[in-house]
């Protein structure tokens, strides 16, 4: 039976062969190649990592297991809030067709703020690693369960070409075992389990203890308090990305600074 992620990752595929049809490699090059430098994202989530929590805010309209979460959404006051809460990242969601997110949300978000901004969405492709870039975004996502471990190379090499960070999403052991086989020392244990939806931090728990010495590990996905960090805290876990119970605060800056000031 195929899941939520097959999916998404079907419709991924044919949307980024419809975008490479339409758009020549040498203007996304040029898109790409006129950016300013990446910001260090995995740099800031350390830097605040080390006296307080890196947090990675998300910037999320919509979910396929939640619906639509922020009716006034606004990519740039949102990004803006988060700034001034003390996020150490943004993370922008720009898949359209399952999260109502847009390209366009990124671009706004990080000429808002100077905090490093990773594009949420679903590698398939090299491809979306060059356009990302073109686009600004300093990050890339490589989820372990939507790819197979030579597509995840080609991908991460991609990303380090472009000198961006590429945050490796796993949810188990195996996979976890295949993301240490990549470059990038820049984990995160999804707590949301991406085919039924259900969210367990015993995932984050069971993790922690392998990820690798200098390891930036990343907890993700259905934290909606100080109280949960500081319990992962208490666990070795400094680094956090949080979506949801952000973006349905009526004073987003307040809630961040509650959450990691
Ligand atoms: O959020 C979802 O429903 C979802 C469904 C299928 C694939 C991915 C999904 N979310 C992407 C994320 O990784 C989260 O947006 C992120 O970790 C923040 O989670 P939360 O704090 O629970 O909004």
């Amino acid at each position: 039976m195929s899941t939520m992620l097959d999916t998404i990752l079907e419709t991924k595929r044919d949307e980024v062969a419809a975008r490479k049809a339409a758009n020549s490699l040498s203007d996304v090059q040029a898109l790409a190649m006129a950016q300013t430098p990446p910001r260090g994202f995995r740099a800031a989530l350390d830097a605040k990592a080390a006296s307080g929590y890196g947090l990675i805010a998300e910037v999320k309209k919509a979910s396929p297991s939640r619906g639509l979460i922020r009716t006034d959404f606004n990519p740039v006051s949102h990004a803006r809030d988060y700034q001034a809460g003390g996020a150490a990242c943004l993370s922008v969601l720009t898949d359209l067709t399952y999260f109502q997110g847009h390209e366009s949300y990124l671009v706004a978000a990080r000429a808002a703020v100077t905090l490093p901004v990773i594009r949420k969405d679903f590698m398939v492709d090299p491809w979306q690693v060059l356009e990302s870039r073109a686009i600004g975004a300093d990050a890339i996502l490589i989820i372990v369960a939507a790819l197979e471990d030579a597509q995840m190379a080609e991908i991460e090499d991609a990303a380090i070409g472009l000198d961006m960070d590429v945050l490796v999403e796993v949810h188990d052991e195996a996979e976890m075992e295949r993301a240490l086989a990549l470059q990038s020392r820049l984990i995160g244990v999804n707590n949301r389990n991406l085919k039924d939806f259900s969210v367990s931090f015993d995932r984050t728990y069971e993790l922690v203890g392998r990820a690798p010495q200098g390891c930036t590990f990343v907890a993700e996905s259905g934290l909606t308090s100080r109280e949960d960090l500081d319990a992962m805290a208490e666990r070795g876990v400094r680094c956090f990305l949080i979506g949801e119970a952000l973006m349905r605060q009526a004073d987003i800056e307040a809630a961040t600074r509650a959450m990691v000031g």
